[in-house]
């Protein structure tokens, strides 16, 4: 398995704090790599070094031989890396077929001069998109009225929107009920499973990280503590004593 991304180094300073630390991170190619830690550890502030919304103080990283580090986020989405936001507040009065459609042009770039075939074509897209998210039957339905679950669903699918090879989530199943965090999981399997797309994601449920994961990064104070093969990682006592505590 090749390495997609790569961070050597990773800094962040905010004024003299350092929120990322000198983080090294290797993500290989279509697993499911996760980063955890306790509140502050850095992990959010990590994830917008990758998509480029923060540019690094000083370090490296690579996404698939590229030097992304410091590149704006829609440079490094067309490169193949993108996060799923939650962003389905923004149009809640667009369906999902809308709200996928419009994602998906604006990866085409052919606002102005799209043709009928376009169109239809532009239309199986993203009911495509839509299928592989599982919102088939609401496709017609508006955003703000879908189940909080199918919101963040509908979040991926607008992600995947952009045809991503890396696909970053910031706490998938956060508030979600346990039957709908077992539909994200399942969904996040399906992407890496079929489609061979690899994914970070960071999660304060320990239940879902060990059941998901094959690679585990474990951060606090903006470093790295731990990492590796998730088993690897759980049994490390020091690390579940210190950092997990009680959740683990
Ligand atoms: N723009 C900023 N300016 C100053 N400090 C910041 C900024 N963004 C984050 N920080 C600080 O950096 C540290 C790491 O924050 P970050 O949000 O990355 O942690 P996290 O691991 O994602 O936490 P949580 O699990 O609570 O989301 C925190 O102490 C935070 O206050």
């Amino acid at each position: 398995m090749s390495d997609l991304l790569v961070a050597s180094g990773l800094v962040r300073a905010f004024g003299s704090f350092h929120a990322v630390d000198g983080v090294d991170l290797t993500v290989a190619e279509g697993t499911i790599h996760s980063v955890i830690g306790p509140n502050g550890a850095g992990k959010t502030t990590l994830f917008r070094l990758l998509t480029g919304i923060l540019r690094p103080t000083s370090g490296r990283l690579d996404f698939d031989g590229d030097q992304i580090g410091g590149k704006p986020p829609d440079v490094v989405a067309r490169l193949g890396l993108a996060q799923a936001f939650q962003t389905t507040n923004i149009f809640p009065r667009m369906t999902v077929l809308e709200s996928v459609r419009a994602a998906l042009v604006s990866r085409h770039r052919r606002t102005r001069d799209m043709l009928s075939w376009f169109h239809s074509r532009l239309t199986d897209e993203a009911m495509e998109v839509i299928d592989r998210v599982g919102l088939s039957e609401f496709a017609d339905v508006e955003s703000q009225t879908l189940s909080h679950g199918d919101q963040r669903a509908l979040e991926v699918a607008l992600a995947l929107a952009m045809r991503p090879r890396l696909l970053l989530l910031d706490e998938p199943t956060a508030g979600m009920s346990p039957f709908e965090s077992q539909r994200m999981v399942a969904l996040v399997q399906g992407l890496t499973r079929d489609m061979g797309l690899t994914v970070i994601l960071s999660e304060h449920d320990m239940d879902t990280v060990f059941g998901i994961s094959d690679e585990v990064t474990v951060m606090h104070q903006g470093k790295v503590i731990a990492d590796g093969p998730a088993a690897e990682v759980r049994a490390n006592d020091e690390v579940m004593a210190i950092y997990l505590g009680s959740e683990a």
